[in-house]
């Protein structure tokens, strides 16, 4: 049990990512608060699911884009469990579009959402973390995508390295209170976000043979990572990526 005693929220856990680590750091002995956007029924199950196994858990809904939303996260984590240890900034979209007709909508909401969102969240729960005076952990969930480009992702993997960028600065602005910043960089993990994408079988199976794994990431495969750096084996690590790609990233041929 890495996280006994320690209290972890997550923004966007009602599934997928989110979701896969707020149950694996649950089974760690973290209570946890999970933040979502609009599927009750989903973040319901998750913290049901937390929940019959012996763990402590709620949901609050809420628009991360939202700079309200973040101060209400963080409240609502301290009204139930006193403090916050831990925080993940994991909430984000991703609408495949191409470049050049991208809708100013479709490129400013994922701005909003993926960006603007994490750095309310961060500041937020290190807010909360400075006045609690005993330090704490953030961790964003950033992407492969910060490292290499999509043809269909030009809005989105500025977001991805942003969040990176963020973790960075953060781990410097933070270290003299204690607080270690830093980013996991998932491959590509089957969840709704890519759903329609890899419903193509061709790409789909490329994708996997691109991995030297030879498959592609589930949620649960984000837990160890998250639940690591989270928890004081990492006591020495900040400012670091990690990426949890199956291998994508170094098989270049
Ligand atoms: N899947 C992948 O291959 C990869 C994903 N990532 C990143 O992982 C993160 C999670 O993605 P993933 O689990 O795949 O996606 P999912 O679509 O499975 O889950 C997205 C989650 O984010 C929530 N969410 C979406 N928009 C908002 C918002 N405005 N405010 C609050 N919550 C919101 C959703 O809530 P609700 O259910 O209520 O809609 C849901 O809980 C994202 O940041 C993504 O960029 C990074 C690399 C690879
Ligand atoms: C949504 C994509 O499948 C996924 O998102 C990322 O960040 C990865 O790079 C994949 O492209």
């Amino acid at each position: 049990m890495l996280l006994e005693n320690k209290v972890m929220l997550i923004t966007g856990a009602s599934k997928g990512i989110g979701r896969g680590i707020a149950v694996g750091a649950a089974k760690h002995g973290a209570k946890i608060g999970i933040n979502y956007a609009g599927d009750d029924a989903a973040a319901s199950a998750t913290v049901a699911e937390i929940k019959a196994a012996g763990g402590e858990a709620f949901a609050l809904k809420g628009d991360v884009s939202d700079p309200q939303s973040a101060k209400d996260f963080i409240q609502a984590g301290v009204d139930h469990f006193g403090k916050i240890d831990s925080f993940v900034s994991n909430a984000g979209i991703c609408p495949f579009h191409a470049f050049l007709d991208m809708p100013q909508e479709v490129l400013e909401r994922t701005l909003r959402v993926n960006l603007h969102g994490a750095w309310y969240m961060s500041q937020a729960a290190a807010n909360q973390m400075v006045k609690q005076g005993h330090g704490g952990t953030l961790i964003a969930v950033s992407s492969i995508s910060a490292l290499v480009g999509g043809e269909y992702q030009t809005h989105y993997t500025p977001t991805k390295a942003g969040v990176l960028s963020l973790m960075q600065s953060t781990a410097i602005a933070l270290g003299k209170h204690g607080i270690r910043c830093n980013a996991l960089l998932p491959g590509t993990i089957l969840t709704d976000i890519n759903k329609d994408d890899l419903a193509d079988d061709a790409k789909r199976q490329y994708m996997e043979s691109r991995t030297c794994l030879g498959r592609l990431g589930q949620p649960e495969d984000m837990a160890g990572p998250a639940v690591f750096l989270a928890s004081d084996l990492a006591g020495y690590v900040t400012g670091a990526s990690l990426l949890v790609d199956g291998g994508l990233f170094v098989n270049l041929q």
